[in-house]
């Protein structure tokens, strides 16, 4: 199966030494994974799929908004001064015309104004025949010339800007886009991004019998895909044959065949091809894994094969000939977490036009001891600002990964009780946060002794904790 980042030589390869494989470091492989990607160009998206999406140019009015005069109330549209003699909807009004109209109805050509119904009565003129004049709460004059008319262009005129390049678009700018007449938005590039996730052992409801396990990526990776800038394009489920692998790996990559949707004529994620696929287990090396083959008989490249970590060693990065893009995360869920957060996150952010993510540095609470020739990811618990491994952190379990803060990066030389150590957040938690400077905690250590002296002189007792202490950290 899987060969051991810690079995491979330390010496290159020579004619007489067998062709081996040699496993990136964790932070070639972040490298690596970020420049094989280029930002995927602009594309038009219907404005059902641009929410949250950067805008690639301006909105602009597409014709006058509104782009007919209209009324505001519901009412009478009139010319001139009253009484006015009735006339049929939609007709040009004649001076002392009216005619009825509702709000935002379309004032009729020679309409001067509205008049609100509630200020209008109906009678009869000297001749018996129906008129309309003001009444109600009118005031004398109503209506001005212009009342309670909508003018066409009042909100903006045709081929104004009204939202800016480099905008990420809100449910606002959405609606502003529809009103302005657009059915569809250019935006930056995201790559799209299809799941196919592996193995006949694999359950997706209910309690596995022994041999069988709950499927956990179908319920988390569609969620971190998106958290890490992706936009998820469907999943497919397969089994463990060579020709479920090599179809799945063709098909899922492909566009589903799906009719298109209707729209703005523009086609939607379930109907394109994936930019990245996404695949799950068989990343090992025995008979049943086939990722690699499947990947070679398809014409592709292997740009990582392998990262010096643990958990996650076994990834794979692949490049399809057609630019494709196939992440092979092992089956084993926080291995598979580890991996994505290793290779996936940089490759999506350099797709969708973002920067490496960060690592920062964090205390370590503990001292690990030196695990030659791999990085360790640990997913930590903050506990009083310095970071604690969690328990339950095995490269199948989730406990770990669920009640974690974030993930220590620990070098291949361990790392010291109190000595900095690389994190990264996780996708869906807070940043890790940026330790004090040296200077403004000795400071605050002042502080709050002499706090504590003060106290603890004033209560003739010793000086207690400023409020509960939180100890759930160490549950893991
Ligand atoms: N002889 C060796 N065996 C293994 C090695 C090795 O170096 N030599 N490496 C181990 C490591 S580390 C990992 S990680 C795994 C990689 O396994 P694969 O990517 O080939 O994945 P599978 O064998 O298909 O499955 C592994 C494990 O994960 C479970 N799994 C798969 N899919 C799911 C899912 N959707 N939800 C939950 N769990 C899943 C599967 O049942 C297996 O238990 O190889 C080791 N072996
Ligand atoms: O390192 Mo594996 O990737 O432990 O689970």
């Amino acid at each position: 199966m899987t060969a051991d980042p810690g079995d491979a030589p330390d010496h290159p390869e020579t004619e007489q030494t067998p062709a081996r494989h040699l496993a990136h470091t964790w932070e070639e492989a972040r490298t690596v994974a970020f420049e094989a990607a280029t930002p995927i160009p602009a594309g038009r998206v219907p404005l059902q799929h641009a929410l949250g999406r950067i805008l690639a140019e301006d909105i602009t009015a597409l014709q006058d908004m509104p782009h007919y005069a209209s009324s505001a109330m519901d009412g009478w549209a009139v010319n001139g001064s009253g009484p006015w003699i009735l006339a049929e909807a939609g007709h040009r009004l004649a001076p002392h015309e009216a005619s009825p109209i509702v709000t935002g109805g379309l004032i009729p050509p020679g309409a001067k104004a509205v008049l609100r119904s509630e200020n209008a009565v109906l009678g009869t003129d000297d001749d018996g025949l129906p008129v309309l004049m003001t009444g109600g709460t009118a005031r004398p004059g109503e209506p001005r010339n212009g009342q309670h008319i909508r003018k066409a262009a009042e909100e903006a005129s045709q081929g104004e800007v009204l939202v800016k390049v480099g905008i990420r678009l809100n449910p606002a700018h959405l609606a502003l886009a529809a009103l302005a007449g657009h059915d569809a938005l250019l935006v930056q590039g995201k790559p799209l991004v299809k799941l196919l996730l592996t193995g006949s052992e694999v359950v997706s409801k209910g309690l596995p019998e022994p041999g069988k396990v709950r499927d956990t990526f179908s319920h988390q990776l569609p969620a971190v895909v998106e958290m890490l800038g992706g936009i998820m394009g469907g999943q497919e489920k397969i089994g463990d044959s060579y020709e479920e692998w090599l179809n799945g790996l063709e098909d899922v990559a492909l566009a589903s065949g799906a009719p298109e949707p209707e729209g703005a004529g523009v086609p939607v994620p379930a109907v394109l091809p994936a930019d990245v696929v996404i695949t799950t287990g068989g990343t090992g090396r025995s008979g049943t894994d086939h990722l690699r083959q499947a990947v070679a008989e398809l014409g592709g490249r292997l740009i990582i094969d392998g990262v010096a970590m643990r958990p996650g060693h076994p990834v794979v990065l692949a490049e399809l000939p057609d630019g494709r893009f196939v992440l092979g995360l092992p089956g084993n869920p926080l291995a598979a977490m580890m991996a994505l957060s290793t290779v996936g996150e940089p490759l999506l952010a350099a797709l969708g036009h973002g920067k490496m993510p960060p690592v920062q540095e964090v205390p370590s609470g503990t001292t690990i001891e030196p695990d030659p020739g791999r990085t360790r990811l640990m997913p930590f618990r903050l506990l009083y600002g310095m970071a604690s491994p969690a328990q339950h952190t095995g490269p199948g379990m989730m406990r770990g990964l669920a009640s974690a803060d974030g993930v220590m990066i620990v070098p291949p030389h361990g790392v010291q009780l109190g000595e900095p150590v690389p994190a990264f957040a996780l996708p869906w938690g807070p940043p890790v946060p940026v330790p004090e400077a040296a200077g403004a905690r000795a400071k605050a250590k002042a502080a709050s002794r002499t706090a504590a002296r003060t106290d603890a002189k004033s209560a003739g007792k010793p000086a207690a904790p400023a409020g509960p202490v939180d100890w759930s950290a160490l549950l893991g």
